[in-house]
């Protein structure tokens, strides 16, 4: 029998609607969800390591799943890991994990987009599919891998697309890199190998900034009393940003406060394609950072943590290109 442990996090998965008003809470993880460990051909155990619904998840959370993760896995010899996590900063937690918990078992997150009472309820089943999938042998060495809705996928491409559908998660561009349903556990896609990073501590203030029309360097001076180590821009098309907003760019990357460039758009990557005035290629040159396809909230995270080993622009650009 596989030895899985689950982790629940917190999030809509655990939480409760009071019928009488509709609103949905957090509470204590739900009896339903427990019984599943019943049915399971697995030996499970859980731990129940936070009650937070997902907006209230900070990267020190991720840090202290993280280390828990590793901590008991070396402890209990464990053949996958579940975690149940709030679905509007999965995305991030997964590929925190993906990026810093290399192990040779399953990390598998999963989630709910109704909560554990309501009718239709997506989080038992999710729950089931994702200990099929920690408790498979091909879910191994594919890095952290998100189960939702019968598909599986890698971490560092799964985004949340809807704010209420239960097939909420899609992999822009590659689509799942495999399904779960009865009959089993099936990949026909195998993930790139993420770069791993040694983390202890979460000392960077990298901030995520969206381009629109008309956008001027004001936002950018506006920001300065914070202080940051670090600049993530979702800038428009291929990488492009309005020309008023240079100013400001260039005052950041004169006092070397990395600038890392990747698009508002849900598909495609950046390129350095344009050489009007604020176009990629006028941004490279002036020593922005391109990245390499990831969305905005998961390249802000991947430079927090570079950040504590690196301040080298070259290392910055290579961490950037695969
Ligand atoms: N479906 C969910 O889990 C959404 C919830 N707001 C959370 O992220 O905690």
């Amino acid at each position: 029998m596989k030895k899985i442990l689950i982790i629940h996090t917190g999030g809509t998965i655990s939480m409760q609607e009071d019928a009488a008003t509709g609103e949905v809470k957090q509470g204590k993880m739900n009896p339903l969800l427990t019984s599943i460990y019943d049915v399971q051909a697995a030996n499970i155990n859980t731990i129940e390591l936070f009650f937070l619904p997902s907006p209230h998840i900070t990267p020190n959370h991720m840090l202290h799943l993280k280390e828990t993760i590793i901590e008991q896995f070396e402890k209990e010899g464990l053949d996958g890991i579940v975690v149940t996590h709030g679905t509007d900063t999965l995305e991030e937690t997964a590929f925190f994990l993906d990026i810093t918990t290399k192990l040779p078992v399953p990390i598998v997150m999963t989630g709910a987009m109704r909560s554990s009472n309501e009718l239709g309820s997506d989080g038992l089943y999710n729950l089931l599919s994702a200990i099929k999938v920690a408790s498979s042998e091909q879910a191994k060495e594919l890095g952290v891998l998100v189960v939702m809705n019968d598909e599986i996928h890698a971490a560092a491409n799964v985004t949340k697309t809807h704010t209420s559908n239960i097939a909420t998660f899609r992999s822009p561009q590659y689509g799942p890199i495999g399904v779960v349903n009865k009959s089993g556990v099936f990949f026909h896609n195998r993930p790139i190998q993420q770069r791993q990073f040694q983390i202890k501590n979460l000392t960077k203030n990298v901030l995520l900034l969206k381009a629109y029309a008309g956008m001027d360097h004001s936002i950018l001076e506006a920001l300065e009393p914070l202080q940051m180590d670090g600049l993530v821009i979702e800038a428009l098309g291929q990488g492009n940003l309005p020309p008023m907003m240079l100013p400001g760019i260039k005052s950041l990357l004169n006092k070397h406060i990395p600038i890392i460039i990747v698009s508002r758009c849900f598909n495609g990557i950046v390129q350095d394609v344009y050489s009007y005035e604020g176009g990629g290629k006028h941004l490279k040159q002036l020593g922005a950072i391109f990245s390499n396809g990831l969305n905005g909230p998961k390249a802000r995270i991947k430079l927090m943590i570079a950040l504590e080993s690196t301040s080298s622009q070259k290392e910055i650009e290579e961490i950037f290109t695969f």
